[in-house]
Parts: structure tokens; C-alpha cells; sequence
């Protein structure tokens, strides 16, 4: 197979033009002094100072004695978790105000009443009792300590995400604060823009956005098995990355998964995921959409947890990247956030992100959200260009973005509230539009996922069209790691996809190992390097 052997050579660069990359220079962290917040914190670095200062004997003055773990050192702090009783319960999703209709998060309940989507609503007015600032030198506390569980960027924010679990049943590998990638080169080369961000948010534990949710999910599963409720095992279908997620939590808390893949539509790497991590995988001769339909079927039956995103604690993980880019960049906020969207869950996880940060005061205002589909599987893109008309799902084809090759997503309506609200924008790539602009990132030192492909096809469109200035602010969010889908860099650098140009293709060249010859083609590419 000619993939394979453009492989087996062995490809030899030299870019004496090549910059190095540059990560965030205004990610100055501000490790306030939790002191000089408006009230004491409910849990925070500082009960750990106070304690290890009384308690240790060693010169080194450890925090913990040397034979306490971290979840242990937690246990030991308790008593502080959420003494502030902040909570939060399920209610339907944008009820009429006059709903009452709500169900603890300790039930097992995936829809409204009527059958419509849910969300988790905080209890704000108990939030709002600490001002904005008070909020984010909490935060900004937290980042980068082994502190459980708030060393990872989800439970950092643990009293807006899930107050009332026992720090001891949350499960947790440190997911988040990833990195935000100051694009310089690609940038200003491709767009002449000065302030464009990746957040790699697939620089993960399993090499996608979803751990930030499924920290959330799988520990709750794990607080209800510890309440005795009847959860036997926790199950998604997938187009790869949730999937390995919930099989990575599931085995670190040792709970059984059970994944429902369709055949042959996900990458080699995403499927060995669940394998290795001792899933119960099933293959299905279906796409996404039918396994969708299937595992809503089975966990209405059988005592298995949905782990999809229309479970809405999955939101309360990965709304905490948009905080995170709200961190990052000293609580200002950015113009515009570009991610790419399947079941469409993640669109409304980063709308709620910003607008809880703006309703409790951190920030004045949100950025504008675009949500960028494939072109192949756009039902989000058809209902957004009818002007909101009546949705229509649609046969989602076959996509190098396989991971949103999704055509009846569950989370539509939140995705509309989502966009609406913000000022949203809808864009769609080509196959070639996606595989270039991903190709095109590489070029510049990134090593992306196609879905990132679709969002930067995205930005490319509405910043030659103006809507996207030169100088605005702007996020494209990364959702999963590029080496989970080598195979489609595979194809565009062999140049094998048929009606695809791949300009941006860069083949080895073979050459035969003996001085001369070498000789030879290096002379040839370093003239082509600096005329
Ligand atoms: C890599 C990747 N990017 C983007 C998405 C889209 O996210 P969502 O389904 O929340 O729209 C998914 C999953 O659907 C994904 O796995
Ligand atoms: N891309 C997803 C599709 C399912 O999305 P979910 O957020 O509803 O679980 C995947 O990787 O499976």
C-alpha cells in the first residue's frame, strides 16, 4: 500500500526559515493571595498551607506526611468541601420560568417530562454571594497544584460544576487546564491576524475534549454505586473519543463500559481505546446516529448509565475549557470562539461556560460563537442558513472528520440557544476545504485532528469575508489530538484522495543511501528554500 510506504522512508527536513512557537505571553498567572479575597473560600490552598505548617515535622516542610496519599490529605480536609451549601439540580432545558419541574442529580433521569432535553441549573443566588473577583482568585489558586481534585482544570471549579460530590468519589486523570497555542506563524502567514488561539483541548488524557466531561459523569456514576443505586455499568455509542473516555474513567474507577461503535467509520487509534482499557466494545453495522438510537434503547431497559452528552452532566466538565480560555487570558475576553460541531453538546457546554462567568461577575461580556460543521454531515449548517426554520435531520456521509459525522444530533436545541444568544455564526467545510487547513496548521508546527480542520475552514471563510477582523481576538477550539487520526495525514500526504489536490501534501522523497544522491536532492531543496 502506498500509504505504508511513504511511511517506511525515513523523511528528512530542514526549514532554516522555521520559527519556534511561542505559547501565551500574557498567561502571567496571578497567584492571588486567597487572603485577600472578599470571604474565605470554601475549600482552598490555604487550609493545606495552614495544616502542613502545624503538622510537619520535616525540614522541607511537606504538606502531607509521607505516608498519606492525596485523596487521603483530601479526606482529612472535608470539612471545608462546600460549607457555603452551594448545589445544583436537573431541570428542563430553557423551561418556561414558571417550571417547577426539577430532579436531584442523584436520579437517574436523561429527559424532561415532556420528553425535551435537560440542564443543570446551579443554585446562582448561593453563587452570587461571592463577587466576581473573589471567584477568580479562587480559580486562578487552584491552577497547577496536585491538590485533589483540584489539581485538574474541571474540578478546579468544582463548586460550579458538581458542589455537593465527596471530593473521595471523584474520579479524575488532572484533565484540562490545556494548552492555549499562541498560532503566530499560521496566523499571520494564512490570515494576517495577530491574536489567534488553539485551545488544544485534544492535549489530553485520552486525546480529547471528552475527558472534561467524563470526569464529571463517571464520578457521579461512581457517588450513585456508592448510594447503593442500580448502575451496573456505564454506556455511549461513539464515534471514537467518547468512547474512549468513558472506557479510560470507567476503568481507573473500575466500573464495567459498554461502548456501541459503528463498523469501520472510526480511526485504528480511537478504537483500540476502549479495547486496551477493557471495554465492552460493540461493533455495529450502523453509523453513529443509529448506534445513538440503539444505546437510548438499551439504557432505558437495562441498568446501564448513559455516558452521551445528552446526559447533561457531561456539560458541566467541558463548560469549565471556556473558563479555562477566560483564565488563560487574564479574564479577558476573546472576540470570537470557533469549535467544531457533531452532537452538538459542546457548542452549548462553552455558551454556559462564558455565561456563568458573566452572570457571576468575572467577565462583562461573552465572545461571539461559531460552530463549524462538515459539509458532509451539516444539519446545524442547513437549519442555520433556512434562518432557524423547522430542523431536518439529515444522512450524515462519509467525512475525514469522522468523529462529527453525525446527522440527527441530540443537542440541536442547545446548540440554538447557544448560537442565538451569542451572536452565533454557523459555518461548513469541504472535504478539501478541511484537509488543507488542516494541512496547512501542520505546516506551522500544530499536528491537528480534520475537526479542527472544519473549525480553522471556518475561520479561514469569515475572515475573507471581513466578519473576522485582523486584530480580533480569536479561539479555535482543538478537540482532539492530532495522532488519532494519522491516517487522513496518511492519504493527503500521499496524495491518494481521489478529487482532492492535497497542495499542501509534503511526500518523502526516496533516495538512494549513498553520498552523491543525498548529495544531490539536498542541494536541489535548499536552492528551492531560498530563492
Ligand atoms: C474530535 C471531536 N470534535 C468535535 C466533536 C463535536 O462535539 P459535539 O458532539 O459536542 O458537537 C466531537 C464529537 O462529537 C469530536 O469527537
Ligand atoms: N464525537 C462523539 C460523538 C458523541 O458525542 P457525545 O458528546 O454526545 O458523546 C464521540 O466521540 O463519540
Amino acid at each position: 500500500m502506498a500509504a505504508c510506504s511513504l511511511f517506511q522512508a525515513s523523511p528528512c527536513s530542514l526549514n532554516p526559515k522555521s520559527k519556534s512557537l511561542h505559547q501565551n505571553p500574557r498567561n502571567h498567572r496571578h497567584y492571588l493571595s486567597i487572603r485577600s479575597c472578599t470571604s474565605s473560600p470554601p475549600s482552598s490552598d490555604a487550609s493545606i498551607t495552614n495544616h502542613s505548617s502545624s503538622k510537619s515535622t520535616s525540614p522541607k516542610h511537606h504538606r502531607r506526611p509521607a505516608d498519606e496519599n492525596i485523596r487521603e490529605e483530601a479526606r482529612r480536609h472535608h470539612t471545608s468541601d462546600n460549607n457555603h451549601g452551594f448545589s445544583a439540580k436537573y431541570v428542563p432545558f430553557n423551561a418556561d420560568p414558571s417550571s417547577t419541574e426539577s430532579y436531584s442529580l442523584d436520579e437517574i433521569v436523561y429527559r424532561s417530562s415532556s420528553g425535551g432535553l435537560l440542564d443543570v441549573q446551579h443554585d446562582m443566588e448561593a453563587l452570587k454571594k461571592f463577587d466576581g473577583e473573589y471567584w477568580k482568585s479562587l480559580f486562578d489558586s487552584r491552577i497547577g497544584k496536585t491538590t485533589w481534585p483540584y489539581g485538574s482544570g474541571v474540578w478546579s471549579k468544582k463548586e460550579w460544576v458538581l458542589p455537593e460530590i465527596d471530593s473521595d468519589h471523584i474520579v479524575s486523570a488532572f484533565e484540562g487546564n490545556s494548552n492555549l497555542f499562541w498560532a503566530e506563524r499560521y496566523g499571520k502567514q494564512m490570515l494576517g491576524m495577530n491574536d489567534l488561539w488553539v485551545k488544544h483541548c485534544g492535549i489530553s488524557h485520552t486525546g480529547s475534549f471528552k475527558d472534561l466531561g467524563m470526569t464529571v459523569l463517571v464520578s457521579q456514576v461512581n457517588r450513585l454505586r456508592k448510594l447503593n443505586r442500580p448502575v451496573v455499568g456505564v454506556g455511549c455509542a461513539s464515534t471514537g473519543d467518547t468512547s474512549a473516555a468513558l472506557s479510560a474513567y470507567c476503568a481507573a474507577a473500575g466500573i464495567p463500559a459498554i461502548v456501541f461503535l459503528p463498523a469501520n467509520r472510526i480511526s485504528i487509534a480511537q478504537l483500540v481505546q476502549p479495547i486496551a482499557n477493557g471495554a465492552f466494545v460493540l461493533s455495529l453495522d450502523t453509523d453513529f446516529d443509529g448506534c445513538m438510537q440503539l444505546i437510548r434503547e438499551v439504557t432505558a431497559e437495562l441498568p446501564i448509565y448513559l455516558a452521551n452528552s445528552l446526559n447533561s452532566l457531561r456539560l458541566e466538565g467541558q463548560k469549565t475549557a471556556a473558563i479555562e480560555i477566560l483564565q488563560q487570558f487574564d479574564w479577558e475576553v476573546p472576540d470570537w470562539v470557533i469549535v467544531p460541531g457533531g452532537n452538538l453538546g459542546n457548542i452549548y457546554a462553552f455558551y454556559k461556560g462564558f455565561q456563568m462567568c458573566k452572570e457571576l461577575g468575572l467577565v462583562d461580556r461573552l465572545p461571539r460563537l461559531v460552530c463549524a460543521q462538515a459539509a458532509n454531515a451539516n444539519p446545524l449548517y442547513l437549519h442555520y442558513k433556512s434562518g432557524w426554520g423547522e430542523f431536518k435531520p439529515v444522512k450524515a456521509n462519509s467525512t475525514f472528520a469522522s468523529a462529527i459525522q453525525i446527522g440527527d444530533p441530540v443537542s440541536i436545541d442547545r446548540a440554538v440557544f447557544a448560537l442565538r444568544n451569542s451572536n452565533g455564526i454557523v459555518e461548513e467545510a469541504t472535504e478539501e476545504e478541511l484537509m488543507d487547513a488542516m494541512s496547512q496548521a501542520d505546516l506551522t508546527g500544530m499536528f491537528i485532528c480534520p475537526h479542527t480542520g472544519v473549525a480553522l475552514s471556518a475561520l479561514i471563510k469569515l475572515r475573507n469575508s471581513g466578519i473576522i477582523g485582523p486584530t480580533d481576538r480569536t479561539v479555535v477550539v482543538s478537540t482532539a489530538h492530532g495522532l488519532k487520526f494519522t491516517q487522513s495525514k496518511i492519504d493527503y500526504h500521499s496524495k491518494e484522495i481521489p478529487d482532492m489536490a492535497c497542495r499542501f501534501a509534503n511526500p518523502p522523497t526516496n533516495v538512494k543511501a549513498d553520498f552523491g544522491s543525498v548529495m544531490d536532492v539536498l542541494k536541489k531543496y535548499l536552492l528551492s528554500k531560498n530563492h
